[in-house]
């Protein structure tokens, strides 16, 4: 049963393609951004960057969610932007300490981060400022504080899908067929 993580930048598509996945195979869905603090909403609002102190309670609540939808072997997607490999660990270790070892069975675990370019980003952002919390100026922040996995040794359930000339469908696709795997 597998967990889903999806992950990219603000505006790269993880609400739209976790809505369609759920509705396709009726798994859970977890929405990230319901699980942030008011404090972390206020400063996307205002356009100030997050820190990693910032997230870390943020990550800490996700990995109990992903936790206990493994360990009772139910399907789910986690919306969560899961920007560099540190936060991932965070997400499958519950600990900031990068020297605290993966507990949880990581076989039917996918972060899959979705990736496309600024300029798409950018005019999704301008298009929705007037119905979502993040400030449109935080494209830059987000898109340098992305790290994607350098390998797939490092990062063995870390996939990347480039979502540019991509339709939805194919997206869909292409998480399939790296479930399947
Ligand atoms: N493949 C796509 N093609 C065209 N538009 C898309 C695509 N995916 C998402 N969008 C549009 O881009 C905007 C952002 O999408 P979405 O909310 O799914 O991104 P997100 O990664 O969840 O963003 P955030 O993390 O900032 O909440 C929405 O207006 C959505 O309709
Ligand atoms: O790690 C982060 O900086 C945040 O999770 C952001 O990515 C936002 O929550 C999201 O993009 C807005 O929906």
């Amino acid at each position: 049963m597998p967990v889903i993580v999806l992950g990219g930048v603000t505006a790269v598509g993880k609400t739209t393609t976790a809505k369609q996945l759920k509705d396709q195979y009726n798994w859970d869905y977890i929405e990230g951004d319901q699980y942030h603090p008011m404090s972390n909403i206020a400063k996307m609002q205002a356009g100030i960057p997050l820190t990693d102190e910032d997230r870390l309670p943020w990550l800490m609540l996700l990995h109990e969610k992903l936790k206990n939808y493994l360990t009772t072997n139910q399907s789910c997607i986690i919306t969560c932007s899961a920007l560099k490999s540190h936060y991932r660990q965070i997400l499958l270790t519950g600990s900031s300490d990068p020297n605290v070892k993966v507990k949880i069975s990581t076989e039917s675990v996918y972060i899959i981060i979705l990736t496309s370019s600024k300029d798409i980003l950018h005019d999704r952002l301008l298009q929705r400022q007037n119905s979502h919390f993040m400030n449109p100026s935080l494209l830059d922040s987000q898109l340098q504080t992305l790290q994607l996995p350098a390998n797939q040794t490092d990062e063995p359930y870390t996939y990347i899908i480039n979502c540019d000339n991509h339709s939805q469908n194919e997206i869909i696709n292409e998480i399939q067929q790296i479930i399947k795997q």
